[in-house]
């Protein structure tokens, strides 16, 4: 809403028609205008927090998802292996849309456009998954009757990758195993810690900012780290890829033992004591992280 004295700009401000309010300045009490309806300028299209960049987000995510799930089944039906690839989209398109879903569910102020990390996670995070299903790719094309008869074994994926081979349904089914456990952990941390929840690590303690440590937050310190960590490892489980697994595990691994120190270094400026507490009664659970 805008304030008279101090006018509002460069949002847009809903004017009332002229003849509302000058039958009410002639006495007409039936024509009392409504006050002036600001919109700031971030929800316009083109701010952060864009209604119309939240509603095409949203959208590309559900079509993105429907269609990768419609082809996951339809290639696993006719018993081609290649329904991996889309069912690491849909998994993508699930997680991504749920960042945003729990960020307006229970940390409305937060939510943003950027709380979808579709651009905000860096170069990294997209070079990642495209090398995923890249290798998944790679590695079908090797196998099948296509493949240049000149290409013998030293263009075969590497065999000495300390990753054993696995029956089918038992990649098929740890990978969704760590999916869905680590997608269910991930949006259990965004509920309980709701506005103390946020994508960006604080350098400053908000006023209502204050410490969880019930609920998910008793079973690991950084539940959302947690569900990150297994939900990336059991894609690449479930996508059966060997360079992959290896890869993501020593990233993810190595990303969040940094964030974690990081962020746990303005937990106890922001909560001394307690927080030093909390971390010794509560464990990560990301191997090898105290
Ligand atoms: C992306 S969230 C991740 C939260 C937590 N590390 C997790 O994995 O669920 C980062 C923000 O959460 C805050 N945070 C982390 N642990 C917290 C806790 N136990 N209680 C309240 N806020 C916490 C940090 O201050 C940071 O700004």
């Amino acid at each position: 809403m805008s304030d008279s004295s101090t006018p509002p700009s460069p949002g847009i401000i809903h004017e009332f028609p002229r003849n509302r309010i000058e039958r009410h300045q002639n006495g007409d009490p039936m024509h009392t205008p409504p006050p002036t309806l600001y919109i700031p300028p971030q929800f316009l299209p083109g701010g952060r927090r864009s209604l119309a960049g939240v509603a095409s987000r949203a959208f590309g995510l559900g079509i993105a998802l429907g269609f990768s799930v419609l082809l996951t089944l339809e290639l696993a039906y006719w018993g081609y292996g290649l329904w991996r690839a889309p069912c690491f989209v849909a998994t993508l398109a699930l997680f991504h849309y749920l960042e945003f879903d729990m960020t307006a569910r229970y940390n409305p102020p937060d939510a943003s456009i950027s709380s979808f990390l579709l651009l905000s996670n860096g170069v990294a995070y997209a070079a990642a998954h495209t090398a995923a299903i890249l290798e998944l790719l790679i590695r079908h094309w090797l196998h099948s009757d296509y493949k240049p008869q000149w290409l013998i074994l030293p263009f075969h994926i590497p065999a000495f990758l300390p990753v054993p081979e696995l029956p089918s349904h038992v990649t098929v089914g740890a990978g969704l195993f760590f999916i869905v456990l680590g997608q269910l952990v991930r949006s259990a941390a965004m509920r309980k810690a709701r506005t103390s929840f946020n994508h960006v690590v604080q350098w400053t303690k908000r006023a209502d900012h204050t410490l969880v440590t019930d609920g998910v937050y008793a079973f690991s310190r950084h539940p959302s780290y947690f569900g990150f960590f297994w939900w990336g490892i059991g894609t690449q489980i479930l996508l059966e890829n060997r360079i992959c697994f290896v890869a993501y595990t020593v990233v993810l691994w190595k990303f969040f033992n940094h964030r974690i120190m990081h962020e746990e270094k303005h937990l106890v400026s922001f909560f001394g004591q307690d927080y030093l507490d909390y971390r010794k009664r509560t464990p990560v659970r990301i191997p090898f992280i105290r």
